[in-house]
């Protein structure tokens, strides 16, 4: 018989403590369905959040994996990547099972929603940890009599020691939209090395990904590498604000970008429709293969 996970507090915040029996961990907030950390079994944190981050109702946490709907970015008339990650969602289900923990998390439209974005909708988060892996599915119902259209991300920020020492497998022959010098390019090389040049950012949106992504870490002798997987969002981003870019976010520490690499699991260049009594669902899933870590 599963257990049921109570609510607990996080940072001020409600939350809920996942704890599947191999150890597993992850932390999701009832605020913006936001999974704040993730700590696969016998491992360390996976995810980067940063220790200037605001806990606030309305507010964008900075980290963790922030739900973006119904708009990416700030390609639409909302605000900036939608409102699903300022609300506050609603429990479902926690529980531990046999060998795993679930939670469940649902946000539907309301008077405020409704009064930018007009769909009478219902999203669940599904959050499940067990061994070595994460994955994270976002679905939308639409409630409503007219079809429904959206861009959307899971925005996941990963933990890395240091991003010159990190690297991104399997982008190759991808098309990509470049963020930063705004022009459609193809990648060419097997491996993206993030952390150079250096200072400037990296932001991009790569189409089509069907193949998965490995996250490389040199620690010393020893590597990490952490599998990604994505179904149903056709496009990945990868985001890092380099130096002069962090040094301007508010709720980063000037270095803060040296620890961190965004892989998003996205929806942006094709929006996603959904018709009337229809639902879409997306996901994400993360394993680490190896952790680096010293014996
Ligand atoms: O600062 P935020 O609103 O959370 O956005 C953080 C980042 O999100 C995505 O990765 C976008 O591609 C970036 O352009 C943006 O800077």
């Amino acid at each position: 018989m599963p257990t049921a996970i109570a609510i607990t507090r996080y940072q001020g915040m409600d939350a809920l403590e996942l704890l599947a029996p191999d150890g597993a961990r992850a932390t999701v907030l009832l605020h913006g369905g936001h999974l704040v950390s993730w700590v696969p079994a016998g491992g360390e944190e996976q995810l980067y959040l940063s220790p200037k981050s605001e806990f606030a109702s309305g507010q964008a946490i900075r980290g963790g994996v922030p739900v973006i709907f119904p708009q990416f970015s700030g390609r639409g008339p909302l605000q900036r990547h939608g409102f699903a990650r300022g609300k506050p969602w609603q429990l479902v289900l926690a529980e531990q099972g046999e060998d795993d923990a679930l939670a469940v998390l649902r946000l539907s439209d309301d008077a405020a929603t409704r009064m930018f974005w007009p769909h009478a909708f219902e999203l669940e988060l599904s959050v499940r940890v067990a061994g070595q892996s994460l994955e994270i599915e976002l679905a939308c119902e639409n409630k409503g009599d007219t079809p429904l259209s959206f861009t959307a991300a899971l925005h996941s920020y990963l933990r890395v020691d240091e991003l010159n020492e990190a690297s991104v497998q399997g982008l190759s022959g991808l098309h990509y939209w470049d963020s930063v010098a705004n022009v459609e390019r193809q990648q060419r090389t097997d491996l993206l090395l993030p952390g150079t040049p250096g200072t400037e950012d990296l932001d991009r949106i790569y189409y089509q990904v069907k193949q998965d992504l490995t996250l490389l870490e040199q620690r010393g002798t020893a590597e990490r590498r952490l599998q990604i997987r994505q179904q149903g969002f056709d496009d990945a981003v990868l985001w890092n604000p380099g130096a002069a870019k962090c040094a301007q976010l508010a709720d980063m520490p000037p270095e803060g970008y040296r620890q961190m690499l965004c892989i998003e699991a996205a929806a942006i260049e094709r929006p996603v429709d959904v018709a009337p009594g229809e639902t879409w669902a997306g996901l994400q899933s993360f394993t680490l293969l190896q952790s680096g870590q010293s014996a």
